[in-house]
């Protein structure tokens, strides 16, 4: 029987077969290169966080996970971040700052109601349904006209210096009673369910009236899980390799300070300098690679009575570490490490009664584990965001870079006596 062949005597059927194989990988190798151009184009596109949030689930397969990458609310809470530091400057610079006590004693300043009072409703303008956790409250204005006054004076007239991100955050709250509930929108009782905001307007107010290191905190959770962490830093340099020192006290001057961590969930951390208008670029943070454990720089709480000092000095040295460690206010200790110009931050219980506050904690922990590092309580266990207005279920911290975190937290344990 005779077939169809070609010059090397192949049946033309087979020949058809490979020629539509070929055909089917140029076309299949053509399209995927697009996509990944595509792809690399529309990363460098602003486009509105709505589409953004929608075109995964539209693009991908049913099966494949959504991924959300908070760009709004990262912008948002960046830029209201930015200009609660410029009320807490003002305060710093140009106004008594008399303190009033809270029932724990702790000092609490017009800067921390004022800053609070302008996050909240920035956060409120952009996202009205989501719950705040926030650290302070106004019943003590409301009884208190002077100082309410004083408050809304600074809060009225504190902006950015660009009117389109003035405008992002909705502008100016409308009268002093207004500025009243405001403040009160942070009572949320917290927990594991739905997007609630936690803010701490001033940490480390100590600091703040030292004129030393503090930070105004922000955080988003989402079922619990903080997926957008933001601390403005004002008093720390711009200079992410400057190197880390104590407490710069009351003289210094604003140049070559105020810096701006941030971090999202899985997408890594960075810094920029601190401004007064649009946000300026940012450039990733990193951890420092610890090769020598005995080089490890430890930062702790300046106040005894946040974090054992003790204790700390015993576990440095059962670590064979000999430098004194670093003492600053307020999650710019988070901050620092993060962006290597610290290692090891411990906060080792004094009172056994006491729980630490989410908004203490809910930024920087997820700063510095973007940036490379682990964050746990000293008992190992990583902090629980969503119990609460408290870290309940968790007692001090412990945060390294993550290849040297079990060896730090088993000197932690040691130390402390515990499991
Ligand atoms: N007993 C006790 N133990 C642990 N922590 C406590 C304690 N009392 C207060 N606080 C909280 O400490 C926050 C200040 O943070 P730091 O400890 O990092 O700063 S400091 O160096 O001690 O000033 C501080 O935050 P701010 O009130 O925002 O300044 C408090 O929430
Ligand atoms: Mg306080
Ligand atoms: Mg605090
Ligand atoms: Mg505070």
């Amino acid at each position: 029987m005779s077939s169809v062949r070609n010059i090397r005597g192949a049946p033309k059927s087979f020949i058809l077969f490979i020629s539509a194989s070929v055909l089917v990988v140029i076309v299949a190798t053509f399209l995927s290169r697009s996509w990944s151009r595509l792809s690399l184009i529309s990363s460098h596109i602003q486009v509105p966080a709505v589409i953004q949030s929608a075109a995964p689930r539209l693009l991908s397969t049913p099966s494949a996970p959504v991924k959300m990458s908070y760009t709004k609310e990262l912008e948002v809470a960046q830029l209201a971040v930015q200009r609660a530091t410029q009320l807490t400057k003002r305060v710093f610079h140009e106004k008594a700052k008399g303190t009033t006590s809270k029932d724990d004693k702790s000092p609490v300043t017009i800067g921390d109601f004022g800053a609070q009072a302008l996050i909240i409703s920035a956060l409120k303008h952009n996202f009205p349904s989501d719950e705040i956790v926030a650290e302070e409250e106004a019943d003590d204005l409301r009884t208190d006209g002077t100082l309410r006054d004083t408050i809304w004076d600074l809060v009225s007239t504190t902006k950015l210096e660009d009117e389109s991100a003035e405008g992002m955050l909705g502008g100016a709250i409308t009268d002093v009673d207004a500025m009243l509930d405001v403040i009160d929108l942070g009572k949320s009782t917290g927990g594991n369910q739905g997007r609630i905001w936690t803010i701490d307007p001033i940490d480390g107010t100590k600091g703040f009236l030292r004129g030393g290191q503090y930070a105004v905190c922000l955080g988003l959770m989402v079922d619990g899980d903080v997926k957008v962490g933001v601390l403005g830093c004002p008093n720390l340099p711009v200079d992410d390799a400057a190197p880390l020192t104590a407490d710069i006290g009351a003289n210094q001057t604003d140049e070559g300070r105020g810096v701006i961590f941030s971090a999202v969930l899985g997408e890594g951390a960075s810094s920029r300098a601190l401004g007064t208008g649009k946000l300026v670029d940012g450039k990733p943070i990193s951890m420092r690679p610890l090769n020598e454990m005995s080089q490890a720089t430890f930062c702790e709480s300046v106040e005894a009575g946040h974090s054992s000092h003790g204790d700390q000095a015993e576990i440095a040295k059962k670590l064979g570490i000999t430098q004194p460690s670093v003492r600053m206010d307020s999650q710019a200790k988070y901050g620092s490490i993060a962006r290597g110009a610290g290692d090891v931050y411990l906060r080792l219980p004094v009172k056994k009664t006491y729980q630490e506050k989410i908004w203490d904690h809910a930024a920087g922990d997820l700063i510095v584990r973007e940036a490379g590092g682990q964050v746990t309580d000293i008992h190992g266990k990583r902090l629980d965001f969503g119990v609460g207005r408290t870290l309940a279920n968790n007692k001090g911290v412990v945060a390294a870079p993550k290849d040297v975190h079990g060896q730090i937290l088993s000197v932690v344990k040691e130390v402390l006596g515990v499991n």
